[in-house]
């Protein structure tokens, strides 16, 4: 059934139990990658507060969590000017980090990322997320855990908001034509 979210209309495209199938693979591979290390994996909120909570459910061996706050969407399209909000006060000098995210579009926030986590001297730097665009990704830099691709059109649900709304949504809605 199509929801309205502010002036727009969503229709469903995601089912809750496809994410967590997607999710799952997601954990496995990266367990099996780095079940001998104990590795940190970084949320990038506010989107990615659901994954991070299914996946870390789905990771069996030992690791760490944290979050940091980047922002670069308003309404339906990129800002292209990445803002970090909320930081991380942990040394990560030598560690594995593993960002999560909801989902990569044109690559402006991973980018910074990959900047961010690089003067800190870590040992590992790698990318996992559930959603990815690869019509709209303008970047060089590799995606090594990817759950879903899908085409390049505006979603929200589980996380994932137009302008504020549809974070709460199990599943994922695509933009009505
Ligand atoms: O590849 P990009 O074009 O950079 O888009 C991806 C980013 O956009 C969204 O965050 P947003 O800036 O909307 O902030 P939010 O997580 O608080 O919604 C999403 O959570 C990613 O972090
Ligand atoms: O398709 C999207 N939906 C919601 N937020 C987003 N941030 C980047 N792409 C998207």
């Amino acid at each position: 059934m199509e929801i309205k979210l502010h002036d727009k209309y969503f229709v469903p495209f995601i089912s809750a139990q496809e994410l967590d199938f997607a999710i799952q693979n997601m954990a496995k591979q990266i367990e099996d990658d780095f079940a001998e290390e104990i590795p940190v994996f970084v949320g990038v909120l506010n989107g990615a507060f659901m994954v991070v909570s299914d996946f870390m459910k789905h990771y069996t061996a030992p690791c760490e969590v944290s979050f940091i706050k980047m922002a670069s969407y308003e309404g339906t399209s990129s800002t292209n000017e990445v803002k970090q909000l909320i930081g991380i006060n942990q040394d990560l000098t030598g560690r594995t980090v593993i960002i999560i995210e909801d989902i990569v579009d044109t690559g402006n926030t991973v980018e910074e990322l990959k900047e961010l986590f690089k003067k800190q001297g870590v040992k590992h730097f790698k990318i996992a997320t559930l959603f990815f665009k690869p019509e709209a990704y303008k970047k060089d830099i590799k995606l090594d855990y990817i759950g879903i691709r899908i085409p390049n059109k505006f979603i929200v649900g589980f996380g994932l908001d137009y302008d504020g709304l549809g974070r709460n949504l199990p599943e994922v809605y695509q933009l009505k034509d």
